[in-house]
């Protein structure tokens, strides 16, 4: 059997598979989601769970088919804000998990210490970058190409820097192109409120992207 050159068989990384900065907290609440990704039946088949992990590559385009050698051709420096530090654990670490019956998504994010703000605590642009990513990522699950043309933020409590924090989105309700979405960011174990977003996202051509009209 012939081997395809080394660029065509080139895997990109999926950054939202654990690594070693993950900590305790990550971990844990990775592999409570993760666990219902995939249910067994009383018959032990294997069958789908209500929860479905979105991978994550540095390039958006990776997402396309084909989209590898596209996003080679195209700006090929270019890199996705949140997964373009190489150092593990040092910015943005973050997996997304989808329940399309609930249209609800979660996200766990650890956030690391190049996200300082306030001393000792996430800056809110980081912050914002990540309810932008969330809410972003679910309305193009929910409504295909999309762009954010709202976001609304109440910062109600500081999120310490190292800290792993849960991000929820929920479809408040969908009107021709705009797609309404809710966010909360909450501690773990959802008895912290960090903050509270309502966001729109409006749907896009191709060619709103390739030519911005
Ligand atoms: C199956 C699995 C698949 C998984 C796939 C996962 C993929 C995820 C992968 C990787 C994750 C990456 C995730 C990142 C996400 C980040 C997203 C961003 O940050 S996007 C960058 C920031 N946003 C901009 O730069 C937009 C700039 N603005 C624009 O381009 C335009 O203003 C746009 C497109 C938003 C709207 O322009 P128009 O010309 O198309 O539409 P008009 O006519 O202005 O408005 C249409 C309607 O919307 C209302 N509208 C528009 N803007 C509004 C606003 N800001 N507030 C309220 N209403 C607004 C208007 O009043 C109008 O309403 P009436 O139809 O009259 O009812």
């Amino acid at each position: 059997m012939q081997t395809l050159p080394s660029f065509l068989s080139f895997k990109p990384r999926d950054f939202s598979l654990p690594n070693s900065s993950w900590g305790s907290e990550m971990m844990r609440m990775y592999d409570h989601y993760n666990s219902q990704c995939e249910v067994e039946t009383e018959g032990g088949e294997k069958q789908e769970g209500k929860w479905r992990r979105l991978p994550s590559y540095n390039r958006l385009l990776k997402y396309a088919t084909g989209g590898l050698y596209l996003s080679k051709m195209i700006q090929s420096n270019a890199r996705l804000f949140t997964r373009h530090i190489r150092d593990p654990g040092a910015a943005f670490e973050y997996v997304l998990f989808v329940n399309s019956e609930e249209q609800k998504c979660v996200c766990i994010f650890q956030a690391g210490h190049l996200l300082e703000g306030p001393p000792g605590h996430v800056h809110g642009g980081a912050i914002a970058t990540m309810i932008d990513t969330v809410t972003g990522t679910h309305a193009t699950v929910l409504s295909g190409p999309v762009m954010t043309a709202n976001l609304n933020i109440n910062y109600r409590s500081p999120i310490p820097l190292g800290s792993t924090v849960l991000l929820e989105s929920s479809l408040d309700k969908k009107e021709g192109r705009k797609t309404f979405i809710r966010c909360r960011v909450t501690s773990t174990d959802g008895s912290k409120l960090h903050s509270e977003t309502s966001a729109l996202f409006l749907s896009i051509t191709v060619s709103h992207l390739l030519l911005g009209v």
